[in-house]
């Protein structure tokens, strides 16, 4: 696919969200590691790092160095003492304000466009900060709406053997994929300590699924009828089946880098995903966009039009009145006018509620950082 020819497309991003501990910045780092050793769709020419952006404020140790990370510019304790927030919501704020400043990250992401062949975004380990927030869906819409983007959605494999963990599991992930409408890749990592084909057969069976179902734990209550978790979990089922039906599955060890080759593998065929039902679909939203604007305009500009036509029928001397006269006195300035405002910006203090911009401070005291880390 991409190489280093005229023919160049743009990098694909991979958007990495798992529940916490699943294995996602082990999994970056192998994929990091990987695409570093040798390009894995033409061995003969040279390897291309990927250019990874981490956006988890609170990672101690990331294992490897990201071109941009969001912990150079906004400092989550710092976050968590000002705002005196405990440490979700302190990683939440400190997400708020880096997305403020997502315009530049996109900014450098795109100048970095022609050099490589895959972006990677490691996201912050409380999955619901980054998919149900609204700074995750701005991040979303912002990368997929300039560049190809697909999830990857690591799943721990071996805390996944239980058909209720299963399928609450699958539930989220389907629930990520209607949110963001982007390809979809399911990663089952850690598979050194647990195969994936259990998850295949269930996903592939419904039967089988069933069956596993009736066998963990008990499936009846004490008169003999289905349990409430059961019956749920049955219709669930048959509801995912529909959701398989679009998903690429792959399993992975991060750990040993087995399967990392089929998941690259699977990147690349999620590009013409992409092109083809993602990008028609972003453009006829932004159409639609608009147009219904457009028809606004329209409306309030015939609207103005009516009201100016029936005021110069009632009053045709008026439209002639209505010229500005160079000799004429200029009108009082507006400082005397008390509206009762008040220039926050003249006061000594912050007032309640006051909103200060970490990002902008730590940015000034840092004058000398660079974004961009050095390769
Ligand atoms: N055996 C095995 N262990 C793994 C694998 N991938 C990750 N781990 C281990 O799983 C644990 C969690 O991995 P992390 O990469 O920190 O997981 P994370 O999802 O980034 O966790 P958060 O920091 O909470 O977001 C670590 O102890 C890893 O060593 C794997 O493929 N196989």
């Amino acid at each position: 696919m991409t190489g280093s020819g005229d023919d160049k497309k743009p990098p694909i991003v991979i958007i990495t969200i798992g529940m916490a501990g699943a294995g996602k910045s082990t999994f970056v780092q192998r994929i990091n590691a990987h695409l570093r050793s040798r390009s894995p769709t033409q061995p003969d020419v040279e390897p291309r790092p990927p250019y990874v952006v981490n956006l988890d404020p609170a990672v101690v140790n990331l294992g490897f160095e990201a071109n941009i990370d969001i912990r150079d510019t906004v400092n989550y304790t710092e976050v968590m003492k000002q705002y005196n927030l405990g440490p979700n919501g302190g990683i939440l704020t400190a997400l708020n304000l880096f997305t403020t400043k997502f315009d530049q990250v996109l900014g450098l992401m795109e100048k970095r466009a022609d050099s490589v062949d895959y972006m990677i975004l490691d996201t912050p380990g409380q999955i619901e900060i980054f998919t149900w927030s609204a700074s995750g869906a701005i991040i979303t819409d912002a990368v997929a709406s300039s560049m190809p983007a697909v999830v990857a959605y690591i799943i721990d494999t071996p805390r996944t053997t239980a058909p209720a963990t299963f399928m609450s599991n699958m539930l989220y992930a389907c629930s990520i994929l209607y949110k963001t409408k982007l390809p979809f890749i399911l990663v089952f990592n850690k598979t050194d300590v647990q195969p994936h084909e259990f998850a295949l057969e269930w996903m592939q069976d419904f039967e089988a699924f069933q069956e596993a179902l009736a066998t963990h734990g008990s499936s009846t209550d004490s008169e003999g009828e289905p349990t409430y978790m059961n019956s749920l979990m049955n219709s669930m089922s048959l509801v995912l089946d529909e959701f398989y039906k679009g998903l690429k599955t792959v399993g992975v060890s991060s750990v040993t880098g087995d399967g990392v080759e089929d998941f690259i593998k699977a990147v690349d065929a999620s590009r013409e995903e992409y092109e083809k039902l993602y990008l028609p679909e972003l453009e006829r939203a932004k159409a639609a966009r608009e147009a219904s604007l457009a028809s606004v305009k329209e409306e309030s500009m015939s609207r103005m039009m009516k009201d100016l036509a029936v005021d110069r029928a009632k009053n045709p001397n008026a439209a002639k009145l209505d010229r500005w006269d160079p000799n004429a006195e200029e009108e009082e300035d507006d400082e005397d006018y008390e509206v009762g405002l008040i220039d926050r910006r003249d006061a000594d203090e912050g007032w309640p509620g006051q909103y200060s911009s970490i990002v902008d401070s730590k940015r000034q005291e840092d004058e000398g950082t660079v974004w961009p880390r050095p390769q």
